[in-house]
C-alpha cells in the first residue's frame, strides 16, 4: 500500500510516522527479550524459557521438548512463533516466542548462532509499573527456585581453555550427580556437623555480610593424603547447599585476565573449586617469595602490577599466584554473591604463605586418615550394619586397629566394596588388612614417609598382597571351579616370580 500510494522519497518516513501513529492509539507497549545481549547471554532470557516451561506444559497445543545430555529432566518450551498467556497479580500478559533467521552474518569470533531467539512480552500500557518492578523479579525468583527444585545442578568446567561457544560462554556444563552426602561422608561426626553449621550459616547470612561490610563469600582449603574423601566433600557441600560447582583447571588458563573472565561469567550460588592447587599450575612468581623468606616481600619482589590486579610485566602469558589471589580475594571476587571458594591439596605445607595467611581461607579442614568414628560411618555405608551389631569384642579390635593403621577411607572402602555382601567375610579381612598396616606403621617407627618414599611400603604392600593371594580362595567363597583353578594358576606362576 505505501509503495503504491507514497513515492518512494516519502516512503521511510511515512512509514515511521505510521507506527508512530499505531503505537500512540495502541493498548499494548512490547518488550524484547533476545537470548544474546550484546555479547553476552542474557540471564532473563533462561529465566523466561524456565518460568514458561513450568507451565506451558498444561496449556500448550504445540510445544517443543528438550533435555540435555546425561539430564533426567524434561523440559517443555514454546515452539518457534508460538504465544501463551499468563496473568500475574490480576493482570494479563502474552509471551511470544520469536525466532528469526540472523541475516547478515557480521564477523564475530565465536561466530553468533544462526538463530536469533528471543521473547516478545506484550503488556497493557497501563500495567507497566507493575510489570516491569514485580512481575520480571517474580520471573527470576521463579526460575531460581525450579532450578534448585529440579536438583539439576551443574558441574562446569573450562576445559575447552578459553575458547568461547556459540553464547560467548567460556564454561562447558553437565549435570552433577555425584551421590556423597554429609551422610555418607566419613568423618568424625562432631567436624562433620560443625562444618554443615559453618555453611549453613553462610548460606543464611546475607544480611551479617551486608552489615559487617564483607563481601558474601567464603573460603575452604581441604587438605590432607590423597583419598582421604577432599572431592567427596565439595561435593556433598554443593548437594548440601543445592549450588552447582565451576571445576577450575588451572592449566587451561593462559593469563590472570582470562582468569578474571571466567571469575566473571560465573553465577551466584556456586561452588567455585581449583583441585590439587600445589601442582595444578606452576605459580610463576612463587618460588621468588618463597626464597625472598618473608610473604608479603613477594608483593615487593615478586610482581607489583599483578599485584594490583594487572599482568605481571614479564609474563603476560602466565597466570600469577597474586592473579589467584586477586581471583579470590581481590575486587573481582565479588562481581557475584554467595559464592564459596575451595581449594584442595595433598600437600599443605608446599603452599605459598600468602595463600595460607589467616583470612585468605576462611576454613582450613583437614581431611585425615580413618578414624574409628569415621569407620564406622563407612560400615554403615557399604555393610548396612552399625558398628555396635557385630559385637563387642569383634567392635573393639576394629577401633584398635583403625586407630594404629592410618588407613584412607578410600583404601578402607575398597575392601568393604569387594567383600559387601559378606558382612563376616568383610569385617574379618578389615580387621586382616587393618592390623597387617598397623604392624607395617610400627616397623616403619614414625617414619612411613621416608619408607613410602624409599619404595619400603611399596615392597611391603607386595608381600602382602602375595600372602593375601596365596591364603586366597576361602573356604566358603563363591568362586566357581574355574575361577579357581585360574587363581590357583596365578598364585603359583607369583610363586615362581618370587
Ligand atoms: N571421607 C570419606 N567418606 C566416604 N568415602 C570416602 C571418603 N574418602 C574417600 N572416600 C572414597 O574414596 C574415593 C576417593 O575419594 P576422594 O576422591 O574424595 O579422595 P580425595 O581426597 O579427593 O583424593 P585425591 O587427593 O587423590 O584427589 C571416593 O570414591 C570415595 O567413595
Ligand atoms: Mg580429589
Amino acid at each position: 500500500l505505501l509503495q503504491m500510494v507514497f513515492p518512494p522519497e516519502l516512503r521511510f518516513a511515512s512509514l515511521k510516522f505510521l507506527n508512530r501513529l499505531f503505537n500512540c492509539f495502541s493498548f499494548y507497549c512490547y518488550y524484547d527479550i533476545t537470548e544474546i545481549d550484546g555479547v553476552n547471554t542474557n540471564e532473563l532470557y533462561n529465566a523466561v524459557q524456565l518460568y514458561l516451561s513450568s507451565f506451558v506444559s498444561a496449556s500448550g497445543s504445540r510445544l517443543s521438548l528438550t533435555r540435555a545430555i546425561n539430564s533426567s529432566a524434561t523440559t517443555f518450551g514454546l515452539s518457534n512463533n508460538d504465544c501463551i498467556n499468563d496473568v500475574f497479580d490480576g493482570v494479563a500478559v502474552q509471551w511470544e516466542h520469536v525466532v528469526t533467521q540472523r541475516q547478515s552474518q557480521t564477523y564475530s569470533w565465536p561466530p553468533l548462532p544462526d538463530e536469533k531467539r528471543g521473547f516478545m512480552l506484550r503488556i497493557r500500557k497501563r500495567d507497566k509499573d507493575i510489570i516491569l518492578d514485580f512481575y520480571l523479579n517474580y520471573i527470576m525468583e521463579k526460575a531460581n527456585d525450579i532450578r534448585r527444585k529440579n536438583q539439576e545442578r551443574l558441574l562446569y568446567t573450562n576445559s575447552r581453555g578459553g575458547s568461547l561457544d556459540s553464547r560467548r560462554h567460556p564454561w562447558e556444563s553437565v549435570p552433577f550427580k555425584h551421590p556423597s552426602t554429609f551422610d555418607t561422608l566419613a568423618m568424625d561426626p562432631e567436624r562433620k556437623s560443625n562444618i554443615e553449621e559453618d555453611l549453613r550459616d553462610f548460606a543464611a547470612g546475607q544480611a551479617f555480610y551486608q552489615r559487617t561490610g564483607r563481601a558474601w563469600k567464603r573460603g575452604y582449603l581441604l587438605y590432607g593424603p590423597p583419598g582421604t574423601g577432599k572431592s567427596s566433600m565439595i561435593a556433598a557441600m554443593a548437594n548440601f547447599l543445592g549450588y552447582d560447582i565451576y571445576d577450575l583447571e588451572l592449566t587451561e588458563v593462559h593469563s590472570n585476565s582470562e582468569l578474571r573472565k571466567l571469575l566473571m561469567k560465573t553465577s551466584s550460588k556456586s561452588i567455585i573449586v581449583i583441585e590439587d592447587i600445589d601442582c595444578s599450575v606452576n605459580l610463576s612468581n612463587r618460588a621468588k617469595a618463597t626464597h625472598a623468606g618473608a610473604p608479603r616481600s613477594y608483593y615487593d619482589s615478586g610482581a607489583p602490577d599483578a599485584a594490583r590486579g594487572g599482568e605481571d610485566g614479564n609474563n603476560n602469558n602466565t597466570i600469577t599466584l597474586s592473579g589467584l589471589l586477586n581471583f579470590t580475594d581481590g575486587l573481582w571476587s565479588c562481581c557475584g554473591s554467595e559464592r564459596i571458594f575451595v581449594f584442595t591439596t595433598n600437600h599443605i605445607e608446599k603452599l605459598d604463605p600468602a595463600l595460607l595467611r589467616s583470612g585468605r581461607m576462611d576454613m582450613h579442614i583437614y581431611m585425615s586418615y580413618c578414624s574409628y568414628p569415621a569407620l564406622k560411618i563407612l560400615l554403615r555405608n557399604y555393610l548396612g550394619s552399625e558398628a555396635e551389631e557385630l559385637g563387642e569384642a569383634a567392635a573393639s579390635e576394629l577401633r584398635e586397629a583403625a586407630e594404629k593403621a592410618k588407613m584412607t577411607p578410600a583404601d578402607i572402602s575398597e575392601v568393604l566394596i569387594k567383600n559387601r555382601r559378606n558382612k563376616e567375610r568383610a569385617v574379618g579381612e578389615l580387621l586382616e588388612v587393618l592390623r597387617a598396616r598397623a604392624e607395617r606403621n610400627e616397623k616403619c617407627g614414625g617414619l612411613r614417609e621416608e619408607c613410602e618414599l624409599n619404595g619400603v611400603v611399596e615392597e611391603m604392600e607386595e608381600e602382602e598382597q602375595e600372602k593375601r593371594a596365596l591364603e586366597s580362595p576361602k573356604e566358603g567363597s563363591d568362586c566357581d571351579d574355574d575361577s579357581c583353578k585360574k587363581v590357583e594358576d596365578d598364585d603359583e606362576e607369583k610363586e615362581k616370580a618370587k
